[in-house]
């Protein structure tokens, strides 16, 4: 779609309006709400209506996207959204040319880039922009990657984040969603929390994790279930579940007062005591600390070294020390997934993801 120098004209507009309805591939909430926030404003100018009450989850994030655009004009936003869908368009007229189903598995994922080298298998958390947070279509892409490596013919398996953040944990933009839809919505985030970290639990051979940057949330409490973590000395390790309303997962529950005891446990699952990478090396949830100036260097040279070692012995090993837990670790999972399907239908957890949402609260 061409612009003019005065901007997109209101046949652009409308052309792009009409474009919208034909789109096939949904284009995510974010980019949702910016198309409804532009829209608004293109049509009737600044935002002008009342603020929806706090549970009024769908609403209320539509009105704050609207009301952020203050009193930017509406030419601006009709030009801004022409541009928006011009190119939700061209990437969804690449992507709707049927490619047949062993290049699709082949190109695979959206949200992670995938390599197998030197008997490795790096899989890479690739939202960079958004610090990595953990989208659904991620946890699925993630659970398809580690089936596909359990399988692969390399020796080690490695999770890392790219960019300057490891991840930041759940996406907390999945909560948002219309009061009607929570009690479904709930109901399977906690099959698939139950499916993923089922898969950690599961998974047969020695897994790293590369803890390039600060983690957060689901991905401190999963590294519990890696063979060994190394770490930048620029990461942390933050679980701030009672900020959120909600409680711990991934088995930590049970895993962090075993690793650390019950006291260092609370100081980071209750009370969400956020822990340097020297920290959280002394309580035994990382393997080892590097410098991040040589942190990539220092770390591949060694698991290559490693992944020199004769495989089948790894592999055995690695389940000889993880099999007299499995079943027990299943439990609680379950249970970790069940409490968690609650809390999420509670007021403290949506007013605390509201808050982040409207920029109230970072961590
Ligand atoms: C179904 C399975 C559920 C499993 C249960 C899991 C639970 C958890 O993991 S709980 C932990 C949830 N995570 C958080 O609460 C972190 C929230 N994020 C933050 O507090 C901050 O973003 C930060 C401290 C991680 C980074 O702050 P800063 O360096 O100032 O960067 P920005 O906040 O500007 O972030 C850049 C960009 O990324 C978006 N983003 C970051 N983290 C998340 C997230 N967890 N969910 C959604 N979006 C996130 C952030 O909104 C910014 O986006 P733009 O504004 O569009 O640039």
């Amino acid at each position: 779609m061409s612009k003019t120098a005065m901007g997109a004209s209101q046949k652009d507009f409308e052309s792009a309006v009409n474009q919208m309805k034909l789109l096939k591939k949904d284009p995510g909430n974010e980019v949702k709400l910016k198309l409804y926030a532009h829209y608004k404003q293109a049509t009737e100018g600044p935002c002008n209506t009342p603020k929806p009450a706090v549970f009024d989850l769908i609403n209320k994030a539509k009105w704050d996207a609207w009301n952020a655009l203050g009193n930017l004009p509406k030419e601006t936003a009709r030009q801004n959204y022409v541009d928006l869908v011009s190119g939700l368009s061209s990437s969804s007229d690449s992507s709707s040319q049927v490619k047949p189903e062993a290049d699709r598995k082949q190109a695979g994922y959206e949200t992670l880039v995938m390599t197998s080298e030197d008997g490795i298998t790096k899989i890479m958390l690739n939202r960079p922009t958004k610090m990595n947070a953990l989208t659904t279509q991620m946890y699925q892409e993630i659970m398809l990657a580690l089936e596909a490596a359990s399988k692969d013919d390399s020796t080690i398996t490695v999770l890392t984040g790219n960019g300057s953040y490891f991840s930041s944990g759940n996406d907390l933009t999945n909560f948002v969603i219309s009061p009607d839809e929570l009690e479904e919505r709930a109901r399977r985030g906690a099959i698939l929390l139950r499916d993923f970290v089922g898969c950690f639990i599961d998974f047969p051979k020695p897994l790293v994790a590369v803890v390039n940057g600060p983690a957060v949330g689901i991905s401190v409490t999963i590294l519990r279930l890696f063979d060994l973590v190394y770490a930048s000395d620029r990461a942390t390790f933050h679980t701030p579940f009672s900020h959120l309303g909600q409680t711990p997962e991934a088995c930590s529950s049970y895993t962090f007062p075993s690793l650390m005891g019950p006291a260092k446990a609370a100081e980071m699952l209750i009370f969400g005591k956020k822990l340097t990478a020297a920290e959280a090396c002394a309580r035994g949830l990382v393997t080892e600390v590097f410098p991040d100036s040589t942190f990539q260097k220092e770390v591949w040279t060694r698991l290559k070294a490693y992944s020199k070692l004769p495989r089948n012995a790894l592999r055995i090993s690695k389940q000889m020390i993880r099999n007299h837990e499995k079943e027990k670790l299943h439990a609680i999972n379950a249970e970790e997934s069940r409490i968690l399907q609650e809390r999420w239908q509670s007021d403290e957890c949506m007013n605390a993801i509201m808050n982040f949402l409207s920029r109230k609260a970072k961590l």
